[in-house]
Parts: C-alpha cells; sequence; structure tokens
C-alpha cells in the first residue's frame, strides 16, 4: 500500500493539497493537526514553539495509525509537518526505530522505506501572506519562522520529492499525482 506524508511548515498548504490529493485518488486522508493533544494546541495557540518532547508522542500515534492502515490495505494521505529528520524517521519507525534522537547513525538506512515525503516548499513571505488571510485556525502566524528555523528539509537517502508551493493547488496535485503513477 501506498503511504504520503504532505510536509512542510505551517501554512504550506498540507491540508489544502492533502484533501485534493486523496480525493483524486480516492485514498483515505489524515490531517496530521487533529491528533495533536490539547496541550500541544494550546501551546501553539498561545505563540510557543512546541517541542521535540511537546511532537514525538504525537509523531508515535500518527506512525501507529500509518502502520495499522497498510496492514489493512489501505492507502494513505496523511498531512503533517514532519519538521525534522528525526520526526520523519519516527513516522516511518516508530520511536523504537530511531534509537537516539541525536544519532542519526542508529537509522537503518539500508531498511526499505515505506513513505514517500511530499515536501511542499516556498518562500517564507508567500506563506506568512497566506497565513495573514487564513481564519479560524489555532495556529498563529507569528510561529512561522520559528517552523522555518527548525525545518530540516528532506535530503537523500530519504524518500521524497519537493514541490513547489507556489502554483495554484491544482496544478501541484497532479504533478504529485503523475509521479505517485510513475511509481505505482
Ligand atoms: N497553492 C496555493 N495557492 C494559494 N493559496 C494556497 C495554496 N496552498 C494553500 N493555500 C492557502 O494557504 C493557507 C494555508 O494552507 P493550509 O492547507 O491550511 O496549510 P497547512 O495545512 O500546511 O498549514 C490556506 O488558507 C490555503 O487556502
Ligand atoms: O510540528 C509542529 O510544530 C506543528 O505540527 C505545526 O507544524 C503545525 O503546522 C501546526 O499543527 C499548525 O497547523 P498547520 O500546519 O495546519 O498550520
Amino acid at each position: 500500500m501506498v503511504l504520503v506524508v504532505v510536509m512542510g511548515v505551517s501554512g504550506s498548504g498540507k491540508s489544502t493539497v492533502g484533501t485534493l490529493l486523496a480525493d483524486k485518488l480516492g485514498w483515505k486522508f489524515y490531517e496530521g493537526d487533529d491528533y495533536h493533544p490539547e496541550e500541544n494546541r494550546k501551546k501553539m495557540a498561545e505563540g510557543i514553539p512546541l517541542t521535540d518532547q511537546d511532537r514525538i508522542p504525537w509523531l508515535c500515534h500518527l506512525h501507529d495509525i500509518l502502520m495499522r492502515e497498510d496492514a489493512s490495505g489501505q492507502s494513505v494521505i496523511l498531512a503533517c509537518s514532519a519538521l525534522k529528520k528525526v520526526y520523519r524517521c519516527i513516522l516511518e519507525n516508530g520511536e523504537a526505530g530511531c534509537q537516539s534522537l541525536n544519532n542519526q547513525q542508529e537509522e537503518k538506512e539500508s531498511a526499505p522505506r515505506k513513505i514517500l515525503f511530499v515536501h511542499l516548499a516556498g518562500p517564507i513571505e508567500l506563506i506568512a501572506s497566506r497565513l495573514e488571510k487564513r481564519r479560524g485556525h489555532f495556529m498563529p502566524p507569528s510561529l512561522l519562522q520559528s517552523q522555518f528555523d527548525t525545518l530540516e528539509p528532506p535530503c537523500a537517502p530519504e524518500n521524497f520529492i519537493t514541490v513547489s508551493l507556489e502554483k495554484p493547488v491544482s496544478e501541484t496535485v497532479s504533478e504529485i499525482e503523475r509521479h505517485l503513477r510513475s511509481l505505482y
């Protein structure tokens, strides 16, 4: 089964692109934000960036969901910031599969990679202007800089593609769809 994580900083378009992609493919969509515990939402709403300790249980929960869906034969799109390499490792392998959070050597580089990470990337100014217009969301635009500071863009040997967030959503979705169809 195919597991896709649409990743990027707050406001990069994960929910918008992920929802449309899942609709077009007829796959199940999960919104990562829906699984943040109340303390995390409260912190973010107060303009306080999350720490590793705040994010790890949340990522473990999302890992469990992905593995459960995979085992039941369900292809899935998950919208999740997945800002650091170790966070992506946890989504893929669970916390136990990423022995030391500070020692990337522990990661099993030879293990087959199941998840395709789709990184929505673009300039901070454009994302900030989109966030200023977004309504009814707990995440304040003031946290955008800290999201960029935390971001470790995916790089080899991770299984990923980078897609520009500057294009219209329909074009971005078609680009990802074409890539997926070429793979599976
Ligand atoms: N390609 C795009 N072009 C124009 N607006 C976009 C695009 N992608 C997302 N948006 C808008 O930007 C805002 C943030 O998108 P959203 O999907 O909520 O991002 P995220 O889930 O990554 O936080 C939303 O108001 C959305 O409508
Ligand atoms: O890891 C994090 O700091 C959060 O997951 C964050 O990246 C996420 O973006 C927020 O939950 C806001 O939600 P949006 O991404 O939808 O703005």
